[in-house]
């Protein structure tokens, strides 16, 4: 059975220990991390089958098969190279880490030299398999539209720097409009979909991204606009936030155990 590790005890990694203890993702929980012990502990108290040991990365990698990222973009740097040297296969949710080219091709390399794999989940956004089948030819262009409610963007650096009270907004406001590259850096817990929408489809620069605070959703909505030679399609999902984190809803949860259910069933579907 696939031994796992899980880094970022949060919204998402909760989820995911959660599905594993209750038999939907069929592996084991090796070790589980988060720079917050106390969530830790408040994680393994729910836990009914899986008896999980705390240890940090290094630790951890000589334990498991597949180490699972959901903490941040910061921890990407830290923890991926690790594991793939370790030749651990990883699935990474804080995707945004890869606008960093360097970066991205150190654990392509990586991958490749110890055979590994890289996991990027769908995550919030619905889609992926049209943009992947699409990029087989010439993409003309791909936006993305993000709608949350104001909570759903506090603490982004770019709301920060730029002073926006997000208390004042009334009414459906653009807040941001650029490259997926900006997007990710100055939103780094909130639109890590455009990060998996880039390397999909058309890269960081060319990838446009709208992001709009709109007081009068209780939905993160994602819209993906897609022209190639194909023909063009939109897509859109009004998704649920997360009880637990407003900033990320609950479908990015959901697309991380459909990715591990995946890894041990034979029949594969999608694109
Ligand atoms: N690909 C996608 O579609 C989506 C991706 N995401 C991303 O997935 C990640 C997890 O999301 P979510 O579970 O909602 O986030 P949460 O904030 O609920 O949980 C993340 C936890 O990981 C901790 N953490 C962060 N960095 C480290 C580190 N270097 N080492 C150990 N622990 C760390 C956090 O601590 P602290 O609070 O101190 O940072 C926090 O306790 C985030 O980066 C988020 O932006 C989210 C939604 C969709
Ligand atoms: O969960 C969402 O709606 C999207 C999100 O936070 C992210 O991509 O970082």
């Amino acid at each position: 059975m696939l031994s796992i590790g899980l880094i970022g005890c949060g919204t998402i990694g909760t989820s995911i220990c959660k599905a594993i203890d209750n038999g939907t993702i069929e592996a084991e929980l090796v070790a589980i991390y988060d720079r917050h012990l106390d969530d830790v502990d408040k994680l393994l108290s729910t836990l009914k089958n899986s008896k999980p040991q705390v240890m940090e990365v290094a630790e951890m990698i000589k334990n498991i098969d597949l180490l699972v990222e959901c903490a941040s973009q910061e921890a990407v740097y830290e923890i991926i190279p690790t594991a793939l040297h370790a030749h651990c296969d990883v699935m990474v949710m804080s995707v945004g880490a890869f606008s960093d080219e360097k970066l991205y091709k150190t654990i392509r390399e990586l991958a490749k030299e110890n055979k590994c794999k890289v996991y990027l989940p769908s995550g919030a956004i619905v889609g992926l398999d049209g943009l992947k089948s699409a990029s087989a030819e010439e993409i003309y262009s791909v936006t993305l539209t993000t709608q949350k409610p104001p909570v759903g963007l506090a603490g982004a650096p770019y709301i920060i720097r730029n002073k926006i009270d997000l208390d004042k907004i009334t009414g459906k406001t653009v807040i941001f409009e650029g490259s997926a590259s900006e997007a990710v850096k100055e939103f780094p817990a909130n639109v890590n979909v455009a990060a998996t929408i880039s390397l999909t489809g058309i890269g960081f620069e060319k990838t446009r991204v709208k992001i709009v605070a709109n007081p009068a959703l209780t939905r993160n909505i994602h819209e993906i606009s897609v022209e190639g030679s194909f023909g063009e399609f939109t897509t859109r999902v009004e998704n649920v936030p997360s009880p637990t984190n407003p900033r990320s809803s609950y479908l990015a949860s959901l697309s991380a155990i459909a990715t591990l259910k995946k890894l041990s069933d034979p029949i594969q579907t999608g694109t």
